[in-house]
């Protein structure tokens, strides 16, 4: 495991280190297509995955983040990090090797979170370009006592249950079995927010029972454990296939055009 600390505001006081932020970066993007490890394809010329770091530092109340890289290629991150050191503020970046799961992944992030840390935030390199402002709002609501929080936007299209066909049927139409009131859906988003030792306990549960999961809040609820929704924001979206990085070069270009920077 290696350590970077960024250069950070010259005279900025210290801030106690008390929000954590793992981001699961190990995946291999397989959606995507071929070519590079998805969390170091390039957005507007710089890997998704420091995009993600900084906007995971990006907020004052981050001062670690914990990157999982892929199993073989924590070195090449911690390279690849070097090279992008975080602008205008400071937080440590960790990097750790991940497993062959996301879940399995973020286990291994929050294994090397400090126990003083009571707050954790679980965010896709999947998901670059989320605002600060949702971010703070997930951070906020842990804060004043949620033991668990998603980002969640209401739905635009109607979503139906199906039965997948099986045996001598399978690759027939599948049939429609319910549709579920869309007014009560979200589609959940990262940065997720955790009391770091109810999504520990989470986590030792799940991998215990040999179980899974695809967002951290559902190993949560599995505890009985309440979790709560703040708003997401559509910016937030996971790049997932190739329509979704001609999105995101979109929003960088428009951020461009309207920040100069
Ligand atoms: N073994 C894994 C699998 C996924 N992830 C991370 O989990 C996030 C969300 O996963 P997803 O978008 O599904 O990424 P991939 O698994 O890379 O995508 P695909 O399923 O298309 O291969 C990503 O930041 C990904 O890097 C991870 O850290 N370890
Ligand atoms: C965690 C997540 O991004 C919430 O929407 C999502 O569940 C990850 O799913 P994936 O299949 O691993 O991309």
């Amino acid at each position: 495991m290696s350590v970077t600390t960024s250069p950070g505001d010259s005279g900025a006081p210290e801030r106690p280190a008390r929000t954590a932020a793992v981001i699961p970066a190990a995946g291999r993007g397989v959606r995507l297509g071929p070519g590079a490890p998805k969390a170091l394809r390039p957005l507007n010329g710089m890997p998704m995955l420091v995009h993600a770091v900084r906007a995971m530092a990006g907020s004052r109340s981050v001062s670690l983040v914990v990157v999982v890289a892929p199993p073989d290629g924590a070195d090449e991150v911690q390279r690849l990090l070097d090279a992008y050191p975080l602008t205008g503020r400071s937080a440590d970046v960790v990097v750790v090797p991940g497993g062959e799961t996301r879940q399995e992944s973020v286990r291994l992030g929050l294994a090397v979170v400090p126990e003083d840390i009571s707050t954790v935030l679980v965010h896709d390199a999947a998901r670059p370009l989320v605002p600060v402002d949702t971010v703070d709002a997930v951070i906020t609501a842990v804060r004043d006592g949620a033991p668990a929080v998603v980002p969640a936007l209401p739905l635009a299209d109607t979503v139906k249950q199906v039965e997948p066909r099986t045996g001598e049927r399978a690759g027939e139409p599948e049939p429609v079995v319910g549709t579920p009131e869309r007014a009560r859906l979200r589609a959940v988003q990262t940065p997720q927010g955790f009391d770091r030792a109810t999504l520990v306990e989470a986590h030792a549960k799940i991998a215990l029972e040999g179980d899974g999961a695809t967002d951290d809040a559902g190993m949560v609820e599995r505890l009985g454990v309440e979790v709560v929704v703040v708003p997401g924001h559509e910016e937030a979206f996971k790049v997932t296939r190739p329509l979704d990085l001609v999105l995101a070069e979109a929003v960088l270009a428009r951020r461009r055009a309207n920040d100069g920077f």
